[in-house]
């Protein structure tokens, strides 16, 4: 059975200039058939279905209506057409550290977003402790949420949502928050996750974490979609090389070939980047240094392959 079931989503955005101009204005322009409202279709179309332990990565340029999509799947936002049928609790990082209360402390925020999420004050006193232990912010708790750094409110709703057992766990560039520590912890927490059979989407500019957390993705340029698939490493090169090209395959044959370019530019740039580090030590070597720099230049040259010295 499927726990998240997209057919054809649309989902429209309608702006006005209602906010400029104020309510008198607003009515006698309506009075006057004068007031105009424009449509943007931020998602046209679009169709996938998770099983549950499936990880979809969703990928496209920006604006391409990835957050838009998201905010539909978590239920922020109804689809203008189409269905999505969700089994299960989600929880959602869309914005980091949005739903937040900047005057509580960071024991009452985690409190009140585990409320928000649906859960008992039991059920947070259980896992309260190991939230703030997996954050890192133990000597920070009693403190009000504004004087946490960006990066600690990150790690603290990212804890919360992880912790607190979702069924369904909605991430939008949130690994991208925090330093290189924590980005690591949190992946690897992600994979943990992921092997107790949560069902998870993330939202994400970085290709290496989606090849190396997903097995799903969801390609989509201008709220179309290019494709949904679970070859993953294929399709990533294919959107490497339409990042660098801008063209969008048509079908799988153009995908391949694409994957192919890709692999020959970057084999391309190894070779010369191997051949001016040859010739380098070359040089060492012939302006004769020191015996022990000598020594470290023959043993790299020694790694090195022929072809790089010619
Ligand atoms: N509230 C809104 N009203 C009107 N248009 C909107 C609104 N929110 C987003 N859009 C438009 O919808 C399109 C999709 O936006 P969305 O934020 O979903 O893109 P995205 O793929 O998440 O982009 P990014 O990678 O830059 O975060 C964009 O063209 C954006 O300008």
């Amino acid at each position: 059975m499927s726990i998240i079931e997209a057919k054809d989503v649309s989902i429209r955005y309608l702006t006005g200039d209602f906010k400029d101009i104020g309510l008198k204005e607003y009515v006698v322009r309506k009075l006057r058939g004068n007031y105009h409202v424009t449509e943007f279709w931020a998602d046209r179309h679009i169709t996938f279905s998770l099983e549950k332990g499936d990880m979809l990565g969703i990928i496209g340029s920006n604006g391409a209506g990835k957050s838009t999509l998201l905010k539909a799947v978590s239920g922020i936002m109804v689809p203008t057409e189409g269905s999505l049928k969700i089994s299960g609790n989600i929880a959602a990082l869309l914005e980091l550290a949005s739903g937040f209360d900047k005057d509580l402390t960071v024991r009452e925020n985690a409190y009140l977003r585990g409320a928000m999420l649906g859960y008992t004050r039991n059920f947070m006193n259980e896992k309260y402790e190991s939230i703030i232990d997996f954050a890192e912010l133990q000597d920070f708790q009693d403190r009000p949420f504004k004087q946490l750094s960006s990066g600690m409110k990150s790690r603290l709703a990212f804890s919360i949502a992880c912790l607190v057992n979702p069924d369904i766990l909605i991430l939008d560039e949130v690994l991208s928050v925090g330093d290189g520590a924590f980005a690591k912890k949190s992946g690897d927490k992600m994979k943990e996750i992921l092997k107790s059979g949560v069902t998870g989407i993330l939202v994400s500019h970085s290709l290496p974490r989606v090849r190396n957390l997903c097995n799903k993705i969801l390609w989509i340029d201008h709220g179309k979609q290019v494709a949904f698939t679970d070859e993953v490493n294929l399709y990533c090169d294919a959107y490497e090389e339409f990042l660098n090209s801008k063209i969008l395959p048509e079908d799988r044959e153009q995908v391949k070939a694409m994957a192919a370019n890709l692999k020959k530019r970057k084999d391309k740039a190894k070779l010369l980047a191997n051949r001016n580090e040859a010739q380098k030590l070359e040089d060492m070597l012939n302006k004769g240094t020191s015996d022990a720099a000598i020594q470290a230049a023959i043993s790299l040259l020694k790694k090195k392959k022929p072809q790089v010295l010619k």
